[in-house]
Parts: structure tokens; sequence; C-alpha cells
């Protein structure tokens, strides 16, 4: 996906007129961020839905949606799936809990908090 969504660029030929991510990776980051927005909101709602009882099914494609334009802002910047994937792994094994303790210790410590 990430191959299809880099070829698609401009630069690399993509057709707006004949491809949905070359139209937007053509129409700029206005375009896309919009787009992320736009599907963020859906999984949120879609997760509201399946709270109160609906279908947990309809977050999966929401939530596809949402990756799939994130993987567009990605390219956009020269960043790929796999530098996410990388950024994920190196925070393996480190609890959220641990993380935000450690900050608010540093931040302490240099006289910000
Ligand atoms: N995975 C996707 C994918 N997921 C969602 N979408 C499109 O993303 C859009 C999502 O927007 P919405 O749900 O808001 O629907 P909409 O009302 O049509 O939205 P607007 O575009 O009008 O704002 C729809 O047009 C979907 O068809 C996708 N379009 C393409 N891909 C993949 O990207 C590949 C390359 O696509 P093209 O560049 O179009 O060839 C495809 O082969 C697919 O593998």
């Amino acid at each position: 996906m990430a191959q299809v969504i880099e070829s698609r660029k401009p630069a690399n030929g993509g057709d707006p007129e004949a491809s949905y991510v070359a139209r937007l990776l053509h129409k700029g980051p206005d375009a896309f961020l919009k787009k992320i927005g736009e599907e963020a909101t859906e999984v949120v709602m879609a997760a509201k839905d399946a709270t109160h009882g609906g279908s947990a099914r309809a977050l999966v494609g929401e939530v596809a949606d949402l990756w799939f334009h994130c993987m567009i802002a990605l390219a956009h910047y020269g960043l790929q799936p796999a530098d996410v994937v990388a950024e994920l792994e190196r925070r393996e094994g480190l609890s959220g809990l641990e993380e935000k303790a450690l900050r608010k210790a540093r931040a302490r410590e240099a006289g910000e908090d």
C-alpha cells in the first residue's frame, strides 16, 4: 500500500484525474489533513455507536479510512508506515504511566513545572 501511495505522488507521475491518492497529494496538505480530521471524527462516532449497542465491525472500516489517510500524510512528508512501527517498537516495554512520570520529573528538573 505504501508503495502504491508513493507511486501516486506528482513527482512519480500520479494522475489526479485517474487516482484518488494522486488527487489528494496534488491538492496538498489542506486536503488530506481535512480528510484525516473527518475520518478521526468518524472513528469516534463508530466507537460511540458500538458503545451504545451498535456493531463494533463498523469501527474497522472507519479505522482503515483513518490509517489510509494518515499513510497519505506520511508519504507527503517523506515518511513510511515503517517509521511509525519503529517508533512503537522503540516505546515497547515502557509503560505510558512510567513515561509520563519521567517526562514530568524531567520538566520539574528543568524548572518547567
Ligand atoms: N484504501 C484505499 C481507500 N480507502 C478509502 N479510500 C477512498 O477514500 C475516500 C474516503 O472518503 P469518504 O469516506 O469521506 O467518502 P467521500 O464522500 O467520497 O469523500 P470525499 O473524497 O468526497 O471527501 C473515498 O473516496 C474512498 O474510496 C481509498 N482509496 C484508495 N485506497 C487504496 O489506495 C489504492 C490507490 O487508489 P487510487 O489512488 O485511487 O488508485 C487503492 O487501490 C486502494 O488500495
